[in-house]
């Protein structure tokens, strides 16, 4: 087994910087059905030129690598003891090369332990098997689509679905409405895994194990598979879109399970990921530990480099605003929904221990009329110690609606860039103050890193590296108005149209 060590960091690096084939294929199925020039084709856009800078950079997809969980089938007699040190000590090596961002944090004090080691962190899970060999998979799946999980209790209420009973038709509703529920916010258009029955915790689990089934199997169980081909084809028709921008795609994949559950519960449990669907595996030797074979990668070979010249054009093409901080409020009053923004200079980053922090504290840098970025890159040092930029692609906003709105007219922010969205106590702030919402491309970690043309400083750092507030020199960064500072929200529009749409479902389909 001298080779299982490198085999797993050879794991963690492809499944960090190369989308499996499977996936690939989905997005660009997902791309072709957008019509040219729309939002959701540009963020597509974006998306496919992103995977291919972290094919050839070999750098994280998104900065947010998740929550390593690692899944081996192995020979009986194999030694799990020694294996999980060796995968513990590839994750150290995977963090230290800036392939995984440090995302080990302690619950209780907040303090990231710098090696992605730590209490149940990374996630190991063994399996004995008859054969031969050892199957090891792995998923990165990020804390922006894990927080748009779901688990329904049946049977529930379900806004625009109504009554969902504890039948097959239940199940239906639960899933179209946990599509719905997680609009843009886990980087849409997603994969879901569901799971049904159980109790709250093997539900979970089963769902998750879906997520390892590839994207173009067929589900044996005749019902689960009019299950997921119901799913996918209706919840496209919610209209929510990539980045939850409106668009036709919302859902790339729907695999279902089912195991047995005790009378009183019924569960349905739903694991949603990102379209950054960073999963691989591995047959390994069981006496060299040597990679024999690569899983997900059958079928064609989908090179995104090619299309990117094509995809530049067509970003160039659209209309766009200038913005440098310091930004007049007189500027940001001219900005409307839907317009795109092009951003040199400055601007700060600014994440959950960030927010919670300037709640209560004074801000080490001057933030009036500047750009706060909602981000937690992937940082690595040189041996000059000058900081460089790994991946840096937005995180889930919505988390700092508590303090956003108070934050802007404190201190005096002009513009904030994240992903998914902002609620009404932010939008009425904006209005109130003059601000606007930006909204970058979720998991584009690539493509905004390469916008970011230095690292001026850095504050706040006993935060650790993804929440320490970065002083980010950038060109040319683009984000969407998405929300203005005329009361208007695209995310608040297209949640609205999205329930109506969900309740065109609302009638029996499995009798
Ligand atoms: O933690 C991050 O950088 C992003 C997170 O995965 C998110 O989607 O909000
Ligand atoms: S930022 Fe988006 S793409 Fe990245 S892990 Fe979070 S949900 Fe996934």
């Amino acid at each position: 087994m001298e080779n299982f060590f490198e085999s797993m960091v050879e794991l963690i690096v492809e499944t960090s910087t190369r989308l499996p084939k499977d996936v690939r294929r989905a997005i660009q199925k997902a791309k072709l059905g957008e019509s040219a020039g729309t939002r959701a084709a540009m963020s597509l856009d974006t998306i496919t030129d992103n995977i291919a800078m972290a094919d050839e950079n070999v750098s994280p997809i998104c900065q947010d690598t998740g929550l390593p969980t690692f899944k081996l089938k192995v020979p009986v007699g194999a030694n799990q003891i020694k294996m999980k040190e060796a995968i513990k000590r590839a994750i150290a090596e995977a963090t230290k090369t800036g392939k995984l961002r440090p995302n080990s944090v302690d619950s209780l004090t907040g303090d990231n332990t710098g090696d992605n080691l730590g209490a149940g962190t990374p996630v190991i899970k063994f399996e004995q098997w008859e054969e031969d060999y050892i199957d090891a998979r792995l998923i990165l799946k990020g804390g922006g689509c894990e927080n748009k999980n779901i688990q329904y209790s049946l049977p529930c209420e379900l806004d625009g679905l109504g009554r969902a009973g504890r039948d097959l038709d239940g199940i239906r509703k639960c899933v179209m409405h946990s599509v719905y529920q997680a609009q843009g916010q886990g980087c849409s258009a997603g994969f879901i895994g569901v799971g049904i029955g159980g109790d709250r915790t093997s539900g979970y689990e089963l769902a998750k194990e879906q997520l390892f089934r590839s994207n173009d199997d067929v589900n044996p169980v005749p019902e689960l598979r009019e299950l997921e081909e119901y799913v996918v084809e209706n919840a496209n028709k919610l209209g929510i879109g990539t980045m939850g921008f409106g668009g036709e795609t919302t859902l790339l994949g729907c695999k279902a399970g089912v195991i047995n559950r005790i009378p009183a519960s019924f569960f349905v449990s739903v694991a949603y990921n990102c379209w950054a669907f960073r999963r691989l595996g591995m047959k390994i030797d069981a006496a060299s530990g040597e990679v024999t074979e690569w899983l997900y990668q059958d079928g064609e070979e989908i090179d995104f480099a090619k299309e990117v010249a094509a995809a530049a054009e067509e970003i160039v093409a659209a209309d766009e605003v200038v913005l440098e901080a310091p930004i007049t409020e007189e500027k940001i009053r001219s900005l409307k929904v839907g317009d795109v923004v092009k951003i040199s200079g400055m601007m700060y980053t600014g994440r959950d221990a960030i927010h919670k922090y300037l709640s209560t504290n004074d801000c080490p840098v001057d933030l009036n009329g500047q750009i706060i970025y909602h981000c937690g890159p992937v940082m690595l040092k040189d041996e000059h110690e000058q900081w460089h930029v790994k991946a840096a692609g937005p995180t889930t906003s919505i988390r700092e609606e508590p303090y956003q709105g108070d934050i802007m007219k404190r201190f005096g922010i002009r513009a904030v860039i994240g992903k998914g969205g902002m609620g009404a106590k932010t939008l009425k702030a904006l209005e109130e103050h003059g601000g606007v919402y930006l909204n970058a491309i979720g998991g584009a970690a690539q493509y905004y890193a390469d916008c970011i043309q230095s690292v001026e400083g850095v504050d706040l750092m006993q935060f650790g590296i993804p929440e320490a507030m970065w002083h980010l020199k950038v060109k040319d960064f683009k984000a969407v108005v998405t929300m203005d500072s005329h009361g208007n929200s695209l995310h608040k529009d297209v949640e609205q149209s999205s329930l109506e749409r969900l309740a065109q479902f609302k009638e029996p389909v499995f009798k």
